[in-house]
């Protein structure tokens, strides 16, 4: 079977992680960039150099110094174990099932309701590459070729792209129906016709004018026509 690949939302869930070595450190990383608030557990002797840093720069973790206990689970929206004791990590998933409590074991991918992927992340641009359990060094691999053709632009593009698509729902309201349909035209019409590279261009002055110039009147102006020129 495939999996359901989704973007989860995490900002100010809480995400208790099992295990402190070089795996947690990994998903610590990922947790607090998505906005969680994590719960550490995990003798201090174990600690990894990384995940050390991580308890030093974040305020958004809450450590506990010493082994996992079942009371831990108690308001965990997500469980992420990483810990070299498969009998304890098996029986905290199982105990996460019964909660109905989403959980990943680093060290039993039958035990995990979802997989960890290669990551990319650019601003706003997030690739995942998952291989679905079978080889996480090829999607290593993989994702260092992706990480190579992303083109330089994409980031700024994406960040103005969502900026413009914030005012454009502010000057043209409303959730669905007719004026959901004209606006998600224009925007597929202006972002097939615009390279990248104009896109993460585009200032302020520039995006009201394409809003009033374009937006306004059911067209898509060139970048020219709005000045927006690429630095040679
Ligand atoms: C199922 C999964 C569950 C999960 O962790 O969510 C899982 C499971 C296991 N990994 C193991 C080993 C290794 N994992 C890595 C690396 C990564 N593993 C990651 C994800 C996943 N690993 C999920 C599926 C991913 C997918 O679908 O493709 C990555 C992508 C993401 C991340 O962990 O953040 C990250 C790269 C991050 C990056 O590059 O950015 C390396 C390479 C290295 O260390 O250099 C090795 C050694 C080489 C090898 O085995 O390939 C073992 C022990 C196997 C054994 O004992 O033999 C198990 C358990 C098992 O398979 O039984
Ligand atoms: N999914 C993946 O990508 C990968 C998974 N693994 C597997 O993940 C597991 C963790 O790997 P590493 O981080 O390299 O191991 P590690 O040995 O560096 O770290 C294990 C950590 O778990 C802690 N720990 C042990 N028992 C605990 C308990 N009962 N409660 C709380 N904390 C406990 C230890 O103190 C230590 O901090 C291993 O089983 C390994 O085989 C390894 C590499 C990649």
């Amino acid at each position: 079977m495939a999996s359901l690949l989704i973007a989860w939302q995490l900002t100010n869930k809480h995400v208790l992680i099992v295990g402190g070595g070089d795996v947690a450190s990994g998903r610590i990383d990922h947790v607090l960039a998505a906005g969680a608030h994590i719960t550490l557990v995990s003798p201090h002797d174990g600690l990894h150099p990384l995940t050390k840093h991580h308890l030093d720069t974040s305020d958004r973790i809450s450590y506990h110094d010493r082994p996992f206990l079942p009371a831990d689970l108690d308001h965990a929206d997500m469980v992420l174990t990483a810990i070299d004791d498969v009998a304890v990590s098996r029986d905290i998933a199982v105990r996460c099932r019964a909660l109905r409590i989403p959980v990943n074991v680093a060290d039993d991918p039958s035990f995990c309701d979802f997989y960890f992927g290669s990551q990319i992340r650019q601003g706003p641009l997030q690739i995942m590459v998952s291989t679905n359990g079978k080889g996480p060094k090829l999607a290593n691999i993989i994702r260092r070729k992706i990480e190579e053709s992303i083109p330089r632009g994409a980031g700024a593009a994406i960040e103005k792209t969502g900026l413009l698509r914030e005012r454009l729902k502010e000057r043209a309201p409303g959730v669905g129906g007719d004026v959901g349909k004209r606006r998600m035209k224009w925007m597929v019409e202006l972002c097939t016709a615009w390279e990248m590279d104009d896109l993460a261009l585009l200032d302020d002055s520039q995006m009201e004018r394409l809003l009033d110039e374009g937006w306004e009147h059911d067209i898509v102006p060139t970048p020219a026509e709005l000045g927006v020129a690429p630095v040679s």
